[in-house]
């Protein structure tokens, strides 16, 4: 393995609810905290040398609505690369979130509720396609976070044989709280799957970064970072600098 392919992408987060770029706690619907215009943060996050934006429509994800059209003008005003989440769950909505540009889309209860639909995308669009498993322990969960969706390790082994690409792993008692990834969950992943992992959820501190970045060797290929670039834990600059190496 080469330096640079030791380093580990950093993917700062843009979550929209009713057209605000907010932070959640434990993905848990009302619980955000508001930080004003999506498309300022995304340009704000551009500006400081992201290479990634992960861009979450929450209202798509909890079914109360959606922005799409905010998401996709955000995603259009992009020059880096876009990874689209949330209520992306049938034909209509992949339509949109691929005609948007972003680099992948990121599928998260269809994995688990429409299994066949999922296999039917990854084979049409290959690694536009990542799917995204939040976990409890070992139990993942769909719709927003709100709804149980069978075990981890069987969704990824028939995952892995339909083809998928890449995986979004997101502990989510440990999502928007601060308390430092679950490395140990990111561990077990990498070692079922030989799929590159983009761990998100939990990030407090530049030393969570490079606890993280030593899994690279394993099989993480990123990280998403939302509420501690947005508590100001540390700059985005100095995130990709404590990554670089
Ligand atoms: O990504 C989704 O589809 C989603 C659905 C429902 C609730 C939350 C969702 N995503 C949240 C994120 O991707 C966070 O931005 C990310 O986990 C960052 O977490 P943190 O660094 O702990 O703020």
């Amino acid at each position: 393995m080469t330096a640079s392919q030791h380093k580990l992408e950093l993917l700062p987060a843009v979550d929209v609810r009713d057209g605000q770029a907010v932070r959640l706690v434990h993905g848990e619907s009302g619980s955000e905290t508001s930080y004003g215009s999506p498309l300022e943060a995304a340009l704000a996050w551009q500006r400081a040398g992201a290479e990634w934006l992960h861009l979450v429509d929450l209202d798509a994800a909890f079914g109360t609505g959606d922005n799409r059209a905010l998401i996709s003008e955000v995603a259009r005003a992009m020059d880096i690369k876009v990874e689209l989440s949330g209520g992306i769950r049938d034909d209509d909505s992949l339509a949109a979130a691929l005609a948007t540009g972003a680099t992948r889309v990121n599928i998260g209860t269809a994995a688990l509720e429409d299994p066949e639909w999922v296999a039917k995308i990854i084979a049409e669009h290959g690694d536009q396609i990542a799917v995204g498993l939040d976990v409890r322990g070992t139990t993942l969960r769909g719709r927003g976070w709100t709804r149980d969706g069978g075990d981890l390790y069987e969704t990824l082994a028939r995952l892995d044989k339909e083809g998928c690409s890449r995986y979004v792993v997101t502990d989510i008692a440990k999502d928007g709280t601060l308390q430092g990834p679950n490395l140990e969950l990111l561990r077990n992943v990498c070692a079922a799957t030989d799929r590159p992992v983009v761990a998100s959820g939990g990030v407090s501190s530049l030393d969570d970064l490079r606890a993280i970045a030593e899994l690279v060797p394993l099989g993480v290929e990123g990280s998403i970072v939302g509420k501690a670039l947005y508590a100001k834990a540390f700059t985005l600059e100095e995130a990709l600098a404590a990554v670089s190496s």
